[in-house]
């Protein structure tokens, strides 16, 4: 705790972070903290899983103080999950020193987000569609507002919501500190920033490290057509703890996930238009592990911080380079390992080629596994678990009739007949997966969805659009 305590964080804080088993600070939050609770503008870049939240939400805390009443700061997201997940981490934080943050989104009853107001909340989690009603509404007014903080800031200066973060921010005053976080950061994103930050200071890492290092990853050449038998055997061979799969419309993601489900894997699909309610039930049970794949569009490759994901697979190639930064960074989170596949059509290597280039990193082509390959990794854990019933004990019921077992059939045959009823072999239940049109590659990383979170999207089948926005390249 030293540390923290060195960076000037109150002792309510600090307790907090005891609580929470933060033991020191993170480098983004070693760097940024200090910069914050002087009062300046920051644009901080820092990789995936490595405390950007605790980085803006510990100055936030802090610089607090005793101002009471009105809104002290307002944190802006792209997405409903990832609004409630930062007000969770910051009510975290706040538990001691008595300040309440309020998560607002879309999907959620408006009038008990306008009760929960009324309680007066100091910091507000919102996604840009939802605090604009509240704006009109005159719910939320935002003319005393010290801090804004937009989490995965070169999303939300991005085309889908740069106007409603220049209304929002426009209503605010100008003498608000203004914060820009995200493991991505492309020139001309910042340069945009530039727009809305007086004089910021500036962290970013370097390109070398966009990734992280604990992070190993892969690439597979398939055909489209191919793609979902290759990736049940891949889950048969890695039997991966927790894994996110991405795929890249919501058609995709629901004809994944349901799949996946008749081959007899635990699988639930998340992407914007589900109803709120089951895109909560999905991510809770994915949270608590009793779902084990998680399907997804981008909706999921933001910010979203899951424990225990080992394993992230790109179905699809994502639609630009740093989309492929945030989906596998959502996995080796917090110093843990983490393996990511892509699956790429022969079409798409170019688009393989640029995400190699923004990371600076090879991403290591793996042979596609074999039906035996499937076989012997599913036996692999039949194996385990047969050895781990032998550490576990227990099994003094059942040896009279094994003895009894083995005078009658050869020891070999019994214990493969019992290997086979542990292992799931192969199923062959027949998948239609509709196949996608291979990404264009003018396209590549100039392409930009419009967020499918807060508004009701254009094209319902969520099919990729190709758009020039200037922003890049
Ligand atoms: N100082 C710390 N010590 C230990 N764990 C920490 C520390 N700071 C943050 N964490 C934990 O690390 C995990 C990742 O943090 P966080 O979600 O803030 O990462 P991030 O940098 O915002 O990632 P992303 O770019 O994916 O949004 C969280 O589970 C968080 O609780
Ligand atoms: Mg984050």
């Amino acid at each position: 705790m030293e540390k923290f305590k060195e960076l000037g964080i109150s002792d309510l804080t600090i307790r907090a972070l005891s609580d929470m088993g933060f033991e020191e600070p993170t480098p983004i939050q070693e760097q940024a903290i200090p910069i914050l609770l002087a009062g300046k503008d920051l644009v901080g870049q820092a990789q995936t899983g490595t405390g950007k939240t605790a980085a803006f939400g510990i100055p936030l805390l802090e610089n607090i103080g005793k101002s009471v009443g009105a809104i002290f700061g307002i944190v802006l997201t792209p997405t409903r999950e990832l609004c409630i997940q930062v007000a969770e981490e910051l009510n975290k934080l706040g538990q001691f020193s008595n300040v309440r943050t309020l998560p607002i989104y879309g999907g959620q009853d408006i009038q008990r987000q306008i009760k929960s107001l009324q309680r007066k909340p100091q910091i507000i989690v919102a996604t840009p569609g939802r605090l604009m009603d509240h704006m009109d509404r005159r719910t939320i007014k935002l003319n005393d507002i010290k801090m804004v903080v937009m989490d995965e800031g070169d999303e939300m200066l991005n085309m889908g919501f740069i106007e409603d973060i220049e209304k929002i921010l426009s209503a605010t005053p100008d003498s608000r500190q203004t914060l820009l976080f995200s493991a991505t950061m492309p020139r001309q994103i910042q340069n945009l920033a530039q727009r809305f930050l007086k004089d910021p200071a500036l962290i970013s890492i370097k390109s070398k490290e966009v990734t992280v290092p604990l992070i190993e990853q892969y690439y597979m050449e398939v055909l489209d057509r191919q793609k979902f038998d290759v990736f049940c055997r891949l889950l048969d061979i890695q039997s991966p703890e927790l894994s996110i799969v991405f795929g890249r419309t919501k058609r995709r993601v629901d004809e994944l996930a349901e799949g996946l489900k008749k081959r007899g894997y635990s699988a639930e699909g998340i992407h914007g238009d589900l109803t709120q309610s089951k895109r909560d039930s999905v991510l809770r049970q994915f949270r608590e592990g009793t779902t084990d794949i998680l399907v997804a569009t981008d909706v999921a490759a933001r910010g979203l911080d899951v424990s225990g994901v080992t394993h992230v697979y790109n179905f699809d190639i994502p639609q630009d380079p740093e989309s492929y930064v945030h989906r596998v960074g959502r996995t080796g989170r917090a110093g843990q390992t983490g393996i990511a596949m892509t699956f790429v059509i022969p079409r798409e290597l170019d688009h393989l080629r640029s995400i190699e280039r923004l990371t600076k990193r090879k991403i290591v082509r793996m042979p596609v596994p074999t039906v035996t390959e499937a076989i012997e990794g599913q036996q692999r854990l039949a194996v385990e678990k047969l050895l781990n019933q032998i550490e576990d004990g227990g099994l003094e019921q059942y040896r009279g009739r094994a003895e009894e077992l083995l005078t009658e059939t050869d020891s070999v045959s019994l214990l493969s007949a019992a290997l086979k009823l542990l292992t799931k072999e192969p199923d062959g239940t027949p998948i239609k997966i509709t196949e996608e049109a291979p990404l264009r590659s003018r396209s590549y990383g100039g392409g930009k969805r419009r967020p499918q979170e807060n508004r009701k999207p254009a094209s319902a089948g969520g099919k990729p659009r190709y758009k020039s926005n200037g922003f890049r390249k």
